[in-house]
């Protein structure tokens, strides 16, 4: 018998690789955070001596989600500013609000409310895009989540810092703090290329060259955002920032809704991952991301939320939903984003998006342990042929059970381990009371 940390044992175990295969009664042994093998669970029991054991009868154990894209703290925006398109929802009510209320106070506790909604919804990792990244990393850390911190550049001036050079000297500070943390990294975060002057962006691609890092930005989120480019420099934002040298890799594009053939052929060839945010898309009319064209060239897609402000939710399986279904709408292709491939974009293709694919995104021996298990028992997932089809299809986040982030256990029985929901809720309707005196509240 060989000591291991603990074994998952679930109904089925969705590894996401090799893809497509669905194993049934098998377990997941874990040792030091990470995952050793997975096995039947009858021969498990024969090999493994574990000090806890947890048995999920009726559950599918998948990896951790991963959400590419998200501005956690404004989940205290959530709600404020509805049914608008992008421009009006950021310039006339997002940044007057962000101006008025950001602080290092909301940023902590609008970050607790974000990481509390994406456990108890099977989210293991995020990429966050937001103010005071050193709060959001703090508290990542005390939790357990598995956070990517944006270094944000934007030209104008915020609560949180004077501007492009003061955003770089925090951002820089940020990642020597978080350097070789093993949940914790960083990656410069420049808005967009509307709102960051290319001397900026020329100066992060070096930076990000020097540190080997890489480069999130908002990109082609309308065809409003290509039309003023194109207005006012002649070219479109995409050309622009080839010229710049940033189409490689390093970068991870988020939301690319306006596209044409040569610039689709241009991101294959330079390997820019994209980030898909179908519902923040959909929410704000931004466009459509053409996911299925870009799969069939070999473009890496990942999944997103973008911010509870224009979402409204952190819900990465209810995202993965709306991608499927968005990709065989918009391509008239009802075989465009198939379950299986669906559920790899949410988990391998984020990992492998925000570099981190060699440690998380699959449940492959060597890798950290972070799981998901989603109870597949009830009337509602019955009749059962395809256990990835009921996840993508048919299942809600409410049914996520357990959580576990490299073989910590964070949301056990729907309960966070880490966090104290009523505390969070507390304070959630203090700001609520702060931000709009006016709204209804207790
Ligand atoms: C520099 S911190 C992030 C900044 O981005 C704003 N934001 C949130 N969602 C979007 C979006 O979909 N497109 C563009 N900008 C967005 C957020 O309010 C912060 O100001
Ligand atoms: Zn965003």
């Amino acid at each position: 018998m060989q000591k291991v940390d603990s074994l998952v044992s679930a109904r089925w175990v969705i590894p996401v690789e090799p893809e497509g295969t669905t194993l049934s009664h098998h377990t997941v042994a874990i040792r030091d955070g990470r995952i050793i093998d997975c096995l039947p669970t009858a021969q498990a029991e024969q090999q493994y001596q574990a000090d806890r054991h947890q048995q999920l009868a009726t559950h599918a154990l998948i990896p951790g989600l991963v959400n590419a894209h998200t501005h956690n703290a404004m989940s205290l925006m959530r709600g404020l500013a509805d049914d608008l398109p992008l421009m009006t929802w950021l310039q006339d009510h997002i940044w007057p609000a962000e101006g008025k209320h950001v602080s290092a106070d909301f940023v902590h506790d609008g970050a607790e409310l974000a990481m509390a909604e994406m456990l108890r919804g099977g989210t293991t990792c995020f990429s966050d895009m937001y103010f005071f990244p050193e709060v959001t990393g703090r508290l990542a850390d005390r939790v357990g989540m598995r956070a990517v911190l944006g270094m944000i550049v934007i030209d104008m001036p915020t609560p949180y810092g004077s501007g492009p050079e003061d955003y770089l000297d925090k951002g820089l500070a940020l990642h020597d703090a978080w350097r070789n943390h093993p949940h914790i990294s960083t990656v410069f975060a420049p808005h967009a290329p509307y709102t960051v002057s290319p001397q900026w962006l020329e100066r992060i691609r070096v930076l990000a060259d020097q540190l080997d890092t890489r480069i999130h930005m908002h990109v082609h989120e309308t065809a409003g955002e290509v039309m003023e480019s194109v207005a006012t420099t002649g070219q479109r934002p995409l050309e622009r920032l080839d010229r710049l040298g940033l189409l490689n890799p390093s970068l991870i594009a988020v939301h690319m809704t306006q596209l044409n053939s040569d610039e689709l052929d241009r991101i294959a060839e330079t390997g820019v991952h994209v980030v898909h945010c179908p519902e923040s898309n959909l929410k704000l009319a931004s466009g459509f991301c053409p996911v299925h064209e870009m799969q069939h060239r070999g473009i890496n897609v990942a999944i997103g939320t973008d911010g509870a402000a224009s979402n409204n939710d952190l819900d990465l399986l209810g995202e993965v939903r709306t991608a499927a279904l968005l990709a065989k709408a918009a391509s008239g292709n009802a075989a465009a984003l198939p379950a299986h491939r669906a559920l790899r974009m949410a988990t391998l293709d984020g990992a492998r998006a925000l570099g981190l694919d060699e440690e998380i995104g699959s449940l492959t021996p060597g890798k950290y342990a972070d799981l998901c298990a989603i109870d597949l028992s009830g009337l509602e997932s019955e009749p059962l042929y395809n256990p990835v089809s009921q996840l993508v299809y048919t299942s809600q986040r409410d049914k996520v059970s357990h959580v576990w982030v490299a073989g910590r256990l964070l949301l056990n029985e729907r309960r966070l381990t880490t966090l104290d929901e009523a505390d969070i809720l507390a304070r959630t309707r203090a700001w609520q009371a702060r931000i709009a005196p006016e709204a209804p509240h207790d």
